[in-house]
């Protein structure tokens, strides 16, 4: 059992605009939080400058927040927040000093080759250490911004949470408690891969009446999905499904949403993906969220249609005609 007290020392691992974004809100009140970033000139920025203009410009950063680019300072840290992509959480994880931290992962996806979520890959690498996972509709700019935010804090205990819960509530950062790790996991991966749905609807001048569709329809099958894999509906509806799911779905402030846009005016994957040192998470979970969901026998017609449009294989117009040509079925289904 760890003992997390308010003055714990929180590390970050990962220094994109998330995780930077995590280091200002939750460095309030704080003596030090150390943020660890592989990039040797973020490091410097946010000592020297207290800034990071590589990932989250115009912001001007706590002068509590240390950074490092060794790993291996993590190891005396009470709490650590992983933030890196979701493709990279397996290799970060493994490169983390001994600890005895309760992890919160905070990274949104699934991983390519395993199939698996973010919590079923740090049981693989950090049996023994706390879990829990923070996710919702969290604009990073925002959320430096000291813009109120509410999001779901899921612990895979209520002791866990009442530890933890202090170092993450803020005046305007709101944790809900929810015991559903995987819940609050799937919401926050399925949702980005509907949002490049939900660009595409943008870029290709489909009107608000197919955006709301594709985010009623598209939130139908994250329900689905969420039950094959044992996710409660009841989390899914809360902040890190829906919540995120209608923010990621209305904002070209969304990396995947303007992937998806970009689709939809004719660009392919490849020139929108090439060249960006920002994560679009949507566009590596499509093609895996898509298998296992055929595994499972759930179907996913508008995670479909996306796999179809990043892969180049088909165009807007026609996916619109599938998809609304499909039989008619009951809105329960
Ligand atoms: N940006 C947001 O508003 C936001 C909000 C909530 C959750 N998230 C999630 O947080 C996670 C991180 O996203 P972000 O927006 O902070 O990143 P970002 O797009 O701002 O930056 C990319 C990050 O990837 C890291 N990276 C690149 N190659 C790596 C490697 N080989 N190993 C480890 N790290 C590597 C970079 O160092 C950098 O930290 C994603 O899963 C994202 O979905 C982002
Ligand atoms: O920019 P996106 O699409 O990765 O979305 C960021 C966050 O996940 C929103 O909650």
């Amino acid at each position: 059992m760890i003992v997390v007290h308010a003055k714990a020392r929180i590390g970050v691992v990962g220094a994109g605009a998330w995780g930077t974004a995590l280091a200002q809100v939750l460095s309030e009140g704080q003596d030090e939080l150390l943020l660890w970033a592989r990039e040797p000139e973020v490091v410097e920025q946010v000592n020297q400058a207290h800034e990071n203009r590589m990932f989250l410009s115009s912001h001007s950063l706590r002068q509590n927040i240390r950074a490092t680019l060794d790993i291996a300072d993590m190891a005396e840290r009470d709490v650590l927040l992983m933030v890196t992509p979701a493709q990279h959480l397996r290799s970060c994880l493994a490169t983390l000093p001994e600890t005895n931290a309760a992890i919160i992962l905070c990274c949104k996806g699934i991983e390519a080759d395993s199939q698996l979520l973010m919590s079923e890959v740090a049981q693989e690498i950090r049996p023994d250490n706390p879990l829990a996972v923070l996710s919702g509709p969290t604009f990073a700019h925002e959320v430096a911004k000291g813009l109120p935010t509410a999001l779901t804090l899921a612990c895979e205990n209520e002791a866990l949470w009442d530890q933890i819960n202090p170092l993450i509530a803020k005046t305007s950062f709101r944790p809900y408690f929810s015991n559903d790790i995987l819940g609050a996991e799937i919401g926050g991966a399925v949702k980005n891969v509907l949002a490049i749905g939900c660009g595409v609807v943008d870029g290709a001048g489909l009107g608000q009446n197919a955006r709301a569709s594709l985010i009623g329809r598209g939130f139908a099958e994250m329900l689905r999905y969420g039950a094959s894999r044992g996710a409660k509906a009841e989390t899914l509806s809360g902040l890190c499904g829906l919540g995120d799911l209608v923010l990621t779905c209305s904002s070209t402030s969304s990396r995947n949403f303007s992937l998806g846009k970009g689709l939809g005016e004719g660009q392919s994957a490849e020139t929108l993906l090439s060249d960006r040192n920002t994560v679009a998470e949507g566009a590596y979970t499509a093609p895996v969220l898509q298998r296992d969901a055929q595994s499972r026998g759930v179907e996913m017609p508008i995670v479909d249609a996306v796999c179809a449009l990043l892969a180049g294989n088909t165009d807007p117009k026609s996916v619109v005609s599938q998809l609304m040509n499909r039989p008619l079925v009951s809105e329960r289904r």
